[in-house]
């Protein structure tokens, strides 16, 4: 098991910031951490990283009790959080020759991990540039490189991907997807479309708990969509539509836009399609009405209620 958590939970005053995480990451792959501002997300990983002692609960990194022997389980860890350590009047050759000192690599095999680092994460080019002179993409670079300078099993970051740009999104993310090749990668965001596109599983945190753990297949089955929203020129009365074999519901919005309840046929869309052309309907848009993420998010937190 390469991250287990046991019921961690954490109270920074009188209330509890996060209650009873249990996660469990065995497989290789990038493990998304979602959840809304104020979840837990960090505190979490924080936790997780030996950056805060949680209040209650235990965490085992490669098997390896955090509060029993704190330094052989955070060898196993990289962290990158939210704001990461840089110091911005350094180089990156000498920040990265720091942090390695900083996680006790071998003295005659630093150069080397710097080396290494540097070239998975296209750093080669700026050795002798002062952080401080580098784009925020670059920087979250060095800030990823210093989280795998030590080849830890296990890379937590926080928001890795959060105020970038559309370019240096797009190379964040692919610089992830090289990183989770050779560690496993627990990400936290509070996009589920960033989750979506780099993650193999999703835990779901709202309010301080686990709403949701399983796979990306698996939770976007459940929040497939239920219901497709159809604009027409000419609309059908109400009876027309609740014919429609699938259809379970038809519910006006105005005179001439209707949502329609289905039963999560997947060729529901295509047989209205068929109908509006069928019966001169003329139908002007049509898509799905897929919950906004807040209505997941109230969906599955009442779940567990
Ligand atoms: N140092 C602190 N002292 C007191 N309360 C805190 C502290 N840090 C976080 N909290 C509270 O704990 C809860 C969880 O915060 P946390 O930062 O873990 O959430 P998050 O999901 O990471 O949110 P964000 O994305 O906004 O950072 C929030 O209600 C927050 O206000």
């Amino acid at each position: 098991m390469i991250l287990k958590t046991e019921n961690l939970s954490h109270r920074y005053s009188s209330t509890w910031a996060i209650r009873d995480i249990n996660i469990e990451i065995a497989e290789h792959g990038i493990i998304g951490l979602l959840g809304s501002n104020g979840a837990g997300k960090s505190t979490t990983m924080n936790i997780i990283c030996g950056t805060l002692n949680p209040t209650e609960g235990n965490v085992y990194i490669n098997g390896i009790n955090k509060r029993k022997d704190p330094e052989a389980a955070k060898r196993e860890i990289g962290f990158l959080p939210q704001n990461p350590p840089l110091y911005t009047d350094l180089t990156i050759d000498e920040y990265l020759v720091y942090t390695a000192e900083l996680r006790l690599i071998d003295k005659r095999k630093v150069r080397a991990a710097v080396e290494e680092v540097k070239d998975k994460c296209g750093l080669s080019h700026f050795s002798s540039r002062l952080i401080k002179n580098l784009s925020g993409g670059y920087r979250q670079r060095v800030g990823i490189a210093q989280s795998i300078i030590h080849k830890p099993k296990l890379v937590v970051m926080d928001e890795p991907t959060n105020g970038l740009d559309p370019n240096q999104l797009i190379e964040a993310r692919k610089l992830i997807r090289e990183i989770a090749q050779e560690h496993t990668v627990l990400l936290s965001s509070h996009i589920l479309s960033e989750i979506n596109i780099l993650c193999r599983e999703i835990i779901m945190i709202e309010s301080g708990r686990i709403v949701f753990s399983d796979t990306m297949d698996a939770f976007n089955n459940y929040t497939q969509a239920h219901s497709i929203l159809m604009k027409f020129d000419n609309p059908p009365a109400k009876e027309m539509l609740q014919q429609i074999k699938g259809v379970t519901g038809v519910e006006f919005l105005n005179s001439q836009q209707v949502r329609i309840h289905f039963d999560g046929d997947q060729e529901m869309n295509d047989r209205l399609i068929s109908a509006s052309v069928e019966n001169g309907w003329k139908l002007r848009e049509i898509g799905y009405d897929k919950g906004m993420l807040d209505d997941i998010f109230k969906q599955l937190s009442t779940q567990t209620a």
